[in-house]
């Protein structure tokens, strides 16, 4: 399951190598301060495919999966999302956070496919992924929990996990269960099966694989949605309140869980209301308020940030 064998080898389908020296790139950069260069380029000469292709793969620091610049969303008169630029670095879990109506459901929601922002653009893995629909931009390795399909009630735990990546299959997976498509379907169901199990017994909901996931708890569905979205081997996970109605018990193991598989390479970005989740599990925490980015850093000096602690306590709900 780990994705370590797996990294700087993600950007294959879109024909874009990372860029070797990027070294002093740093996150910031990576959110937008390159952009002015580009656009200046962009402007003084015609750009063909190839050379955009080449200047975004060069603009891509190689351990930045996820770049969000200049990202604006309006619902009529109202400014949901406001010029919002940020970074996610490979391997981390890094935590969105700020008061309610703060513009963090509809960042999500551009980032992942589900709205197409006014303007602004989405990148993941080198390749500029502004207004693909969710179900491209999953089978890229970009995969939102609730995106996925919701689990079939009716259905078991483990048919509900085999069929999870015939919904949205990660390519990696198809390489693991068909390489080269070799080997007979038998063989290939087998593989399948065995990743199955593996994922529940990574997920210890291996004892439920029989039950109806219709008569889980609240924590047991989320403990099956995280299951369900590692199927589709992703690289890096939305995930929106992945804690909300979950007992202690459980929230200690989907925490555990996310560890290691942050631990393993993969990169995680989270939606939570629970601060003392964000400043005791993230690396680094992006605050939003009134749409726009407020601000930026690890969990300790978002903790003594002044506008930070007026966004939450000063006037704004929550
Ligand atoms: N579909 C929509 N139509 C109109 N306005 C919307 C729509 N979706 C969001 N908004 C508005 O956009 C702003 C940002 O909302 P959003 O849901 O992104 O915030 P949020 O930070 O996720 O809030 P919460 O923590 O309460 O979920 C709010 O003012 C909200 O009312």
């Amino acid at each position: 399951m780990s994705k370590d064998a797996d990294a700087g080898e993600e950007t294959d389908d879109v024909g874009v190598e990372p860029a070797v020296d990027a070294d002093a790139a740093t996150i910031a950069d990576a959110a937008g301060t390159t952009n002015a260069a580009s656009e200046e380029n962009a402007s003084t000469a015609p750009e063909t495919q190839d050379s955009r292709v080449e200047r975004e793969a060069a603009e891509t620091p190689p351990d930045v999966p996820l770049q969000v610049r200049n990202l604006r969303k309006t619902f009529g008169g109202i400014v949901a999302v406001d010029d919002v630029s940020f970074a996610v670095e490979a391997g981390t879990i890094t935590g969105l956070i700020g008061p309610n109506g703060a513009g963090k459901s509809t960042t999500f929601d551009c980032i992942a496919g589900a709205l197409e922002p006014d303007s602004g653009s989405v990148r993941f893995n080198g390749a500029d992924v502004t207004g693909f629909r969710p179900d491209q931009i999953a089978t890229r390795g970009l995969v939102r929990t609730f995106q996925i399909a919701r689990e079939l009630p009716e259905m078991t735990v483990l048919e509900n996990l085999m069929l999870a990546p015939t919904d949205q299959v990660g390519e990696q997976l198809w390489r693991s269960v068909m390489p080269g498509a070799r080997g007979s379907v038998i063989d290939q169901e087998r593989e399948l099966r065995e990743r199955v199990w593996e994922t529940l017994e990574f997920f210890e909901i291996d004892h439920l694989a029989r039950q109806k996931a219709g008569a889980l708890s609240g924590g047991q569905r989320k403990l099956l949605e995280m299951a369900r979205a590692l199927m589709t081997d992703p690289d890096l996970l939305l995930l929106d309140e992945p804690l909300a109605g979950v007992n202690p018990t459980l929230e200690e193991k989907l925490l555990d869980r996310i560890h290691d598989l942050r631990d393993q390479g993969y990169t995680f970005l989270l939606v939570e209301h629970d601060m003392d989740v964000i400043m005791d599990h993230c690396e680094h925490v992006i605050v939003m308020h009134q749409g726009s980015l407020l601000a930026e850093g690890p969990p300790t000096e978002i903790r003594s940030n002044e506008q930070v602690i007026d966004a939450y306590l000063g006037g704004s709900s929550e």
